[in-house]
């Protein structure tokens, strides 16, 4: 029962904002060890001192015993053993610890990607939340498994050997913190200025990542446009001006960093002199003298490393803020509890509003596609159909009005059951890095060989897959790359024909493709819309004459609706769209026509 409450908590993934300290006691076991590892280890770094003293103490002495001496030299080399232990177990269990941590982040973002609207997303682009996901995360191995670990330790050095010294002789003690205010003022100026320039730095070092990112990801686009040179030339000047960012911060900060170090190692000045008045008076042994001389210079010392670690922080302060706010993301709310609606399912829409930031994308929309009827949307380009479309699925929030299924507001719906009852196929698809019948399964994961090809076929599908490799074991590159456009979009209908759900959202792909390939997709869909609620962009206004209702889309609002013929007489924003429609599809390319054109322009 208790292992299971363990496992559970440490399987638990982190999915609420995190500060260090709180990431920190999340791997606090290994984490805790590895601290008290790391302190012991520091400690014992000043032990061959002390077995130094001794050993002088009983060379001092007025009869030497060389045993003895021999004795505290083995106990020196053996401390020196246990100490460099410590560090390996320290630093085995810092890492095991900084994983964990890690994992669970990753995890927890992953999981609040999950839960958040879509508008989540398109406000920040994949690449950044991929850094945060990779390198952010990343950044935090630093702290948890290095930083922490050294700077708890370089922090307890300090105050150790002081309690040694003090209970050695108080006066000397005292003369070796002499230089500490002024360090330690030195070094709060230093800080401070660090983190403002900090913020600059990290600015830096994004820009430079979009620019890589950029750059790499457009490097085809860029060649066949002949613009490496200035494309690459941003890049170029980002890096320079991270260079100059490094340049002009170590000159500013050199003396400050100068006088503080300076000032760590300056008790030297004081302690010699004064423990060689105290020696000559009498008041001060010589081997306590030499054990000062040893210990002074490098009493403050671990303070230095323990500012470098704080300076370090400062930069992954940014990426714990970036981290925090993947995992503040406001989920898409579930408030659905009602019961959801059986039978044929109708989607409506009722004053509708909606907008991305300021700009409104959709006003005062309301239409009805009815329960098992093909309703199709037409407009311009950017009129608002994807984004309709969207907010059915709850891939975005509407700002007022109502969207319902079957009669209850999308909101209302467990929005579980609601995905339950909507297939997709959208322009975009988005094929998973596995085989075939993998990324066919994502639509239903127990289903038979001989229901994926029962799907493909009708998809029109199966006869490309088959004359594949391996067939429906052939893995799929990355978002699919070995597949033309018309493929992917057979495949994703066959996902969505092996999903079976009542309701389909369909974004008509036919544009981009060839004849061939339109003529196979336009019998696919045919088999797939039978008997289900379609809502389909259309933009081959031909593809949809048929359909039992048009909506017409005009800047985000809804401009005619009805059948084809009443539309085509009725509606002009449907007339003009028609006219377009036809004189693009019987569009030809006059060449003598063009070069004459070419011929006048030059
Ligand atoms: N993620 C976004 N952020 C901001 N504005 C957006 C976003 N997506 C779309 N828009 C804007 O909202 C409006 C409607 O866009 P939408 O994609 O819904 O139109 P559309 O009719 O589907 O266009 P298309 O036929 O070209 O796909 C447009 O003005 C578009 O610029």
């Amino acid at each position: 029962m208790k292992t299971a409450a363990k496992q559970s908590r440490q399987q638990t993934p982190l999915t609420r904002p995190q500060t260090f300290l709180a990431l920190a006691l999340r791997g606090a076991r290994p984490l805790g060890w590895a601290c008290v590892a790391a302190v012991g280890s520091a400690a014992l770094s000043i032990a061959p001192f002390w077995c130094l003293y001794l050993i002088a103490l009983e060379l001092f002495a007025a009869s030497p015993d060389l045993s003895e001496v021999r004795y505290l030299a083995f106990w020196a080399l053996g401390l020196l053993a246990m100490r460099w232990a410590l560090m390996a177990i320290s630093h085995v269990l810092a890492h095991t610890g900084a994983f964990a941590v890690q994992h669970r982040l990753r995890l927890g973002m992953a999981q609040r990607m999950g839960e958040v609207a879509l508008s989540f997303f398109a406000g920040r682009g994949s690449g950044s939340l991929r850094r945060t996901m990779t390198d952010d995360v990343i950044n935090l191995e630093g702290f948890l498994a290095h930083l922490l670990p050294d700077a708890v330790a370089s922090a307890t050095v300090p105050l150790v050997t002081l309690v040694l010294l003090f209970a050695l002789d108080w006066r000397l003690a005292l003369a070796a913190l002499v230089p500490l205010p002024l360090a330690f003022v030195a070094q709060t100026v230093l800080m401070r200025r660090a983190a403002r320039r900090m913020r600059e730095w990290s600015e830096l070092q994004k820009r430079i990542a979009d620019q890589i990112g950029e750059y790499v990801r457009g490097i085809t686009v860029i060649k066949s446009f002949g613009s490496d040179a200035q494309s690459f030339g941003e890049l170029s000047l980002a890096i320079h001006k991270a260079v100059a960012w490094v340049e002009d911060y170590a000159r500013g900060s050199s003396a400050g960093w100068v006088l503080f170090t300076g000032l760590l190692s300056a008790n030297l000045v004081i302690v010699a002199p004064l423990g060689a008045w105290l020696h000559a008076g009498g008041t001060l042994d010589l081997p306590t003298y030499i054990l000062f001389l040893l210990l002074a210079p490098v009493v403050l010392l671990p303070l230095l490393r323990l500012t470098f670690a704080l300076g370090e922080q400062l930069q992954r302060v940014e990426a714990l803020t970036r981290i925090n706010a993947v995992l503040a993301a406001p989920k898409l709310a579930q408030t659905g509890h009602a019961a959801p609606p059986q039978g044929p399912l109708a989607i409506e829409f009722e004053n509708v509003r909606h907008s991305y930031g300021d700009k409104t994308s959709l006003r005062g929309v309301s239409f009805k596609a009815d329960a098992c009827r093909l309703t199709a949307l037409v407009g311009a380009s950017g009129s608002g159909k994807s984004t309709l479309i969207k907010l059915v699925p709850r891939l975005y929030e509407y700002d007022a009005g109502s969207v319902r299924v079957g009669g209850l507001d999308v909101r209302q719906w467990p929005l579980d059951a609601l995905l339950e009852r909507i297939g997709i196929v959208f322009q975009d698809v988005f094929l998973f890095h596995g085989s075939v019948a993998d990324n066919l399964r994502l639509a239903q994961p127990d289903a038979s060989d001989a229901q994926l090809e029962a799907a493909a076929r009708a998809a029109r599908a199966h006869e490309f897959i088959m004359a594949l490799p391996q067939g429906y074991a052939t893995p799929l590159g990355e978002r699919g790359a070995r597949l033309s456009g018309g493929e992917r979009q057979r495949l994703s209908i066959a996902r969505a024909l092996l999903k079976d759900a009542p309701i389909l959202l369909l974004d008509e792909a036919t544009a981009s493709v060839d004849a061939e390939n339109e003529a196979l997709i336009q019998q696919a869909l045919d088999v797939l819309c039978r008997d289900r609620s379609v809502l389909m962009i259309a933009h081959r206004l031909h593809t949809v004459m048929h359909a039992d209702r048009i909506v017409v889309m005009e800047g985000g609002r809804i401009v005619g609706q009805g059948r084809h013929a009443a539309l085509l007489r009725d509606c002009p924003a449907y007339q003009r769209l028609w006219h377009d429609h036809e004189a693009a599809r019987h569009w030809s390319l006059d060449v003598s026509e063009a070069v004459a054109l070419t011929e006048d322009h030059s």
